[in-house]
């Protein structure tokens, strides 16, 4: 089975760190492979360029691939997005220059130049709002286009916006949110892979619940238990084994990690005891 995933760019090394989160490991010896055996048997990655995922798994080369959600809507790919992943988290904005003044999408002039690498989206969007622009199709750096004369506005990536700011630029309309995803060709669940692909995505999903998540344990007199318990966030419901040699419990539960600071001062404060926090691997339901 092949795992379609990105050989370069901003989200190959968080795809490869993820993959191996989930226990799927390859054999990255040589710089140069494309096809990468894996320590599954029979799983392969095939390290193909981010845009050109969704098409490689629409057409059945590859029975799974993980690219960002707007390389999907842009190639107009046919493919399941089975799981939206934690990181490659962008917008696709439209993009104009400061000194336009201007702050909606109606006061936009016609006839403007808009160079972008999203065409699709690009033509739709503005067939949409009614806007007479001319595309100017790029491969990136679509920032530069405006300052350098080649296009007046833009249609691009943004996450926290220092870059369209740098180029004296500010986004006028959100046109899409974007993360990595997981895609699998359509006809997945009949293909003789199935069952290997199924356990493969309730990995995936097992090791997406467990990030951010610590597990806590803690030793609580007898008489304590009720406060502790209450000082938990709500919606926990904490597992308690009885101590052998005394009037205690161990108390055992998940908990975010923002909030690992907060718990333990207060169960502490309430009278836990041997406050111990470990890392979660996978959860699966
Ligand atoms: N600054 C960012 N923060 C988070 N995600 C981003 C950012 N820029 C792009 N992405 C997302 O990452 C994915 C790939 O983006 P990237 O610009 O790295 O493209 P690429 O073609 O893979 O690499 P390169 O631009 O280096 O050729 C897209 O899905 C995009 O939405
Ligand atoms: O809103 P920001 O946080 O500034 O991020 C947006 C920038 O990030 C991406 O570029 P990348 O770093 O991948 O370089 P690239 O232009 O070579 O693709 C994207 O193409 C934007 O240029
Ligand atoms: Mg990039």
């Amino acid at each position: 089975m092949k795992i379609a995933i990105p050989n370069k760019g901003r989200l190959k090394d968080p795809v490869v760190q993820f993959l191996a989160s989930v226990g799927v490991k390859g054999n990255f010896s040589d710089d140069r492979a494309l096809i990468i055996p894996t320590n599954w048997e029979g799983v392969q990655l095939v390290m193909v360029r981010t845009e050109d995922i969704p098409s490689i798994v629409e057409s059945g080369a590859a029975e799974l691939g993980i690219t960002g959600h707007d390389y999907v809507i842009e190639s107009n790919s046919d493919v399941d997005e089975l799981i939206r992943l934690d990181f490659g988290k962008s917008k696709i904005v439209l993009a104009v220059p400061v000194s336009w003044n201007i702050d909606r999408v109606e006061e936009i002039k016609d006839e403007i130049r808009i160079a972008t690498k999203y065409y699709n989206i690009a033509k739709q969007y503005l067939e949409k709002k009614n806007i007479k622009a001319k595309i100017v199709k790029i491969s990136g750096a679509a920032e530069v286009m405006p300052s350098l004369g080649a296009a007046d506005a833009i249609i691009d990536v943004m996450s926290t916006g220092t870059t369209l700011k740098l180029h004296g630029l500010k986004p006028l309309d959100t046109i899409l949110e974007s993360s990595a995803v997981v895609i699998a060709n359509r006809n997945w669940v009949k293909s003789e892979e199935a069952d290997k692909i199924n356990l493969l995505l309730t990995m995936m999903k097992g090791a997406l619940m467990a990030r951010n998540k610590k597990m806590i344990f803690m030793n609580v007199p007898d008489d304590k238990l009720d406060k502790v318990i209450a000082s938990l966030p709500a919606m926990l419901s904490p597992t308690l084994s009885k101590l052998a040699k005394s009037d205690a419990w161990e108390v055992i539960t998940v908990v975010d990690e923002d909030l690992i600071p907060e718990v333990i001062a207060k169960v502490k404060a309430n009278g836990a005891r041997d406050i111990v926090v470990v890392n979660i691997e996978k959860v699966v339901k």
